[in-house]
């Protein structure tokens, strides 16, 4: 057992995303390895990686991610090492991973979850109700832009990307009135304790995206000892959650144009999930709920988003295929 554990000699390389948000959950990773098996920070190395998405959305800061990239946009280069050998594991947030890996990867690793909620981020309004309408509000997520609009097409929505504190800084400097940003994120980034006011969203009022406040490590599925490593910190309830939420997401093929949400939560060795369908301008939502038992999330997702799918008829999709 103890040969297989890595050394400062022989380090474990963890391969993730520069951005903040990144490495705090890349080192909260090695926080937890460290402790699992007692071992010095040296036994680690963190290697920030440089994805196509990091460079594309740097080149275009202002144009909507669906018109730069399409799935994999922030994980193609991280994947591409772990398959060389250049780093042994990958950190990532499970709401931006493909349903799918490559061939000779495995997600199957996940760090207890995290809150899920959406914050709802303005300055002087404390919720939804508060804001006059034409209010400009700030985001890029198309899940969030439907949903707000579903609920206040009188608002304007504006594109509003970068990291964590560069959104915030647009907020401040008067770009919008009002944001929204995952609760999950801003507690990572040590940001919930008051500075910054925020009320976080009911999921009944505003369903997250499937497997937010989620880390998912990625590894070689041929790679033991990393997989020893792993299990030692993996939460099966997060894994029996995100199996029916990733599957209703599978399902639906969403992709990132298609604005869904979808959330399981587990209630005894029962899974409840609740899931939601929107066209892009927030005009038309299809939303409903099914229940089973824990160990049948895939297929709980899959039937959820089946019966979506019927309700919404044919040609709810048609516009993601133009
Ligand atoms: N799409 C970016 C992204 N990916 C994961 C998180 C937050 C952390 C999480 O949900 O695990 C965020 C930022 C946000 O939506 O506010």
């Amino acid at each position: 057992m103890t040969d297989m554990l890595p050394t400062p000699d022989h380090p474990l390389k963890i391969g993730t995303r520069g951005s903040p948000l990144a490495l705090a959950q890349a080192h909260e990773t090695r926080a937890r390895l460290m402790a699992a098996f007692d071992l010095p920070e040296a036994a680690f190395r963190v290697v920030v990686i440089r994805t196509s998405g990091d460079d594309r959305a740097m080149i275009a800061a202002d144009r909507p991610l669906k018109e730069i990239g399409n799935k994999g946009l922030f994980t193609k280069e991280i994947e591409e090492q772990l398959l060389s050998g250049g780093i042994d594991i990958a950190v990532h947030s499970m709401k931006d991973m493909p349903t799918e890996q490559p061939a000779g990867l495995l997600l199957d690793c996940y760090l207890p979850r995290e809150d899920v909620r959406d914050a709802f981020i303005a300055p002087g309004a404390a919720g939804l109700a508060d804001l006059a309408p034409g209010t400009v509000v700030g985001t890029s997520s198309l899940r969030r832009r439907a949903q707000l609009l579903n609920r206040r097409p009188d608002l304007r929505v504006v594109e509003f990307r970068g990291n964590l504190q560069t959104r915030l800084k647009k907020l401040h400097d008067g770009v919008a009135a009002a944001t929204f940003l995952a609760m999950a994120g801003l507690g990572r980034m040590g940001m919930t304790g008051g500075d910054v006011p925020m009320t976080p969203m009911s999921p009944g009022d505003m369903l997250p995206a499937v497997a937010q406040g989620a880390i998912g490590i990625e590894r070689r599925i041929n790679d033991d000892c990393t997989a020893t490593l792993l299990a030692a910190i993996h939460h099966a309830p997060t894994a029996l959650r995100l199996s029916a939420e990733r599957s209703f997401l599978a399902t639906l093929d969403g992709s990132c144009e298609t604005p869904i949400a979808g959330l399981a939560e587990l209630d005894g060795g029962t899974l409840r999930l609740r899931g939601e369908i929107l066209s892009p301008d927030g005009a038309t939502a299809w939303a409903d709920e099914a229940s089973g038992a824990e160990s049948q999330g895939v297929e709980l997702g899959a039937a959820l988003a089946r019966q979506l799918l019927g309700r919404a008829g044919p040609d709810f999709f048609a516009w993601r295929h133009p």
